[in-house]
């Protein structure tokens, strides 16, 4: 059985397609990122897979309970993280856990204890007792993360979990995310974020205009989609873009002191600049290869007509 099961979903809002005949399934214990530009309709299938908005056809099934004809049975089975934050402001952190977990019907002690052990590890513990109003975007971020999974959810969905987070805050969103999926959670999330996504999803589904142009793994998008590999290289002296122009090299950048070359032939780039350098008594000081990337995918499954 598929953790969760997406057939034919559309929704429409007046004379806008926002999700359009939309088609997938995610596995148990996956964590599946949901990619698409402004607009292509990541927030509005978020709402359809957990119960907020109801399609116009199409059917959601959470662990196999449809979600439309069981709504109740099928929401107790997530934790949801919207887009924007849904914690009491007037309430404290504490206050908020209590409720959500009140909400999923724990018992006292189980409330108690989950709520010590969210608090601590999601680096809440010393501002338990203060209303969420004082607290900064990524503790509010943290609280809602501690409200939706205090009932330990076998599917957790989050809408854009790290955007507008600083380093530490996204850092443990992204540990708690990994925490939960160690522990069996099927994680589903949308996101704007490439190269988050890149490192953190089993499989990525892109999106635009309210269809999926791509889903599989990321290393298979990258190797499917796109070719160019690149090289980083600085040399002690500045040199002249022209001495790197070949047939083989299509794109040359100068980022700061470094250059990237863009190639479908990475083996006889790497030769071409080490000869340079031969030739012209340049030292290189460093040099890095990297492959296609993920941003390059999406990039060019969702420029065409925007
Ligand atoms: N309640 C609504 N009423 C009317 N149109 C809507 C509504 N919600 C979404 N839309 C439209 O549906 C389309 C998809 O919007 P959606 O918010 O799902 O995109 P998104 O991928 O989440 O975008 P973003 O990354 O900007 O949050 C957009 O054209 C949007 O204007």
């Amino acid at each position: 059985m598929f953790a969760i099961q997406v057939k034919n979903i559309k929704k429409t809002f007046e004379n806008i397609i926002a999700v359009d005949n939309v088609n997938f399934n995610v596995e148990k214990g996956e964590i599946f990122g949901f990619l698409g530009p402004n607009g292509a309709g990541k927030t509005t299938a978020i709402r359809l897979l957990t119960g907020i908005l109801m399609p116009d056809f199409g059917n959601v099934f959470i662990e196999g309970i449809d979600l439309v004809k069981n709504p109740i049975k099928a929401k107790m089975m997530m934790g949801v993280i919207p887009e924007i934050g849904n914690v009491y402001a007037d309430l404290t952190a504490k206050q908020n856990l209590y409720l959500a977990g009140k909400y999923y019907g724990l018992s006292k002690n189980t409330l108690e204890k989950k709520s010590e052990e969210l608090l601590s590890t999601l680096g809440l513990y010393e501002r338990r007792n203060d209303p969420v109003r004082t607290f900064s975007k990524g503790m509010k971020q943290r609280v809602s993360i501690a409200c939706a999974i205090i009932h330990d959810p076998h599917i957790l969905f989050l809408d854009e979990p790290t955007e507008g987070l600083d380093v530490q805050s996204r850092r443990l969103v992204i540990e708690t995310i990994k925490h939960l999926n160690g522990k069996g959670s099927t994680i589903f999330l949308t996101t704007h974020n490439i190269e988050e996504a890149n490192k953190l999803c089993q499989r990525v589904c892109i999106i635009n205009k309210g269809k999926i142009v791509a889903i599989d793994k990321p290393e298979i998008l990258k190797s499917t989609f796109e070719k160019t590999q690149s090289i980083e290289i600085s040399f002690d002296q500045k040199i002249n873009r022209n001495l790197f122009v070949s047939d083989f090299i299509s794109k040359i950048d100068l980022y700061g002191d470094k250059w990237r070359l863009y190639t479908n032939d990475l083996d006889k780039t790497i030769k071409r600049v080490v000869t340079l350098a031969q030739k012209n008594d340049l030292k290189i000081i460093s040099m890095k290869t990297y492959g296609p990337s993920l941003e390059e995918v999406f990039v060019r499954l969702t420029e065409v007509d925007r």
